[in-house]
């Protein structure tokens, strides 16, 4: 449970998916996905791997093309953009990746800089500066501006994963499994962290995951994956609450038994 009230603008829809289709060959990996996500919400999308999870978030950031459908994120129909209005979209919507994408070479404070240096040439170093310490401080590691990432834990990297994608400021997160492979602890510090930007920096997030706990801790609303499509959408306990219910059942086992 959230200590906090989401402030949800229900008549603001930031990303919003109609009949979407994808298929690798013979592998018809999404069959018909329709989504909402309105500004402020979390949205959880819940599934058994390789259900297409990753290939959805990858369809809303055009890192891949659907076969059909719609995808409108911000006012902006993704497949058709050309390259510059992709680019500025970009920077609104961020990705967090599952392994954080820290370069190695670079300390923390630089790996954060980076983005910024990249994407936004006419800042200064100073407001650079003020940034990278705004976002350490909103992750909870400060201290770790000048360590290499080999440096860093697991869950380490992953905080600062986020905060590299925060530092830019984007309206919308995609996390990708932000829980993988951390011990219970570290999870529920991720999970809280994700809940705090949401709180703090007003972001509408999608968040996949074969998680339960990372579902029940940050969905508003939760999307279960299978074969394609949505099977259930709704709160965790309005997806969740029914022990009659076989589909979700099994899912709930296969999550306690891995
Ligand atoms: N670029 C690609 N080319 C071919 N097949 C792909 C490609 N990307 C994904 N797939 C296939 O699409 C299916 C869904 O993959 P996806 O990575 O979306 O699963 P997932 O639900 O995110 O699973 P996991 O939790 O294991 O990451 C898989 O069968 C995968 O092999």
């Amino acid at each position: 449970m959230k200590d906090f009230t989401p402030e949800i603008d229900w008549n603001d829809k930031v990303i919003s998916i109609r009949g979407l289709y994808k298929s690798f060959g013979p592998n018809h990996v999404l069959q018909g996905i329709d989504l909402d996500l309105y500004k402020g919400e979390n949205i959880v999308v819940l599934g058994r791997s390789g259900t297409g999870k990753s290939v959805l978030i990858k369809i809303i950031s055009r890192l891949l093309y659907p076969d059909a459908g719609t995808v409108n994120v911000l006012g902006q129909e993704v497949p058709n953009l050309d390259v510059v209005t992709l680019r500025e979209l970009r920077l609104k919507v961020g990705f967090c990746f599952q392994n954080g994408a820290l370069y190695d070479s670079m300390t923390v404070g630089e790996n954060l800089a980076f983005p910024l240096r990249r994407n936004m040439p006419g800042m200064s170093k100073a407001e650079r500066d003020k940034r990278v310490a705004l976002v350490l401080e909103a992750v909870g590691l400060s201290q770790t501006v000048d360590q290499m990432p080999s440096e860093l834990s697991g869950g380490q990297r992953k905080r600062i994963g986020i905060g590299r994608t925060l530092i830019l400021r984007p309206e919308i997160m995609l996390y990708d499994e932000p829980t993988a492979g951390l011990d219970p602890i570290t999870c529920t510090e991720i999970n809280n962290l994700i809940n705090e930007v949401q709180r703090r920096f007003k972001t509408s997030s999608i968040i996949i995951t074969h998680d339960l706990t990372c579902a029940k801790a940050t969905g508003d609303k939760i999307a279960v994956m299978k074969g394609g499509k949505f099977i259930r959408q709704g709160s965790f306990d309005e997806v969740f609450g029914s022990n009659d219910d076989e589909l979700i059942q099994e899912f709930y086992d296969y999550n306690f038994i891995q």
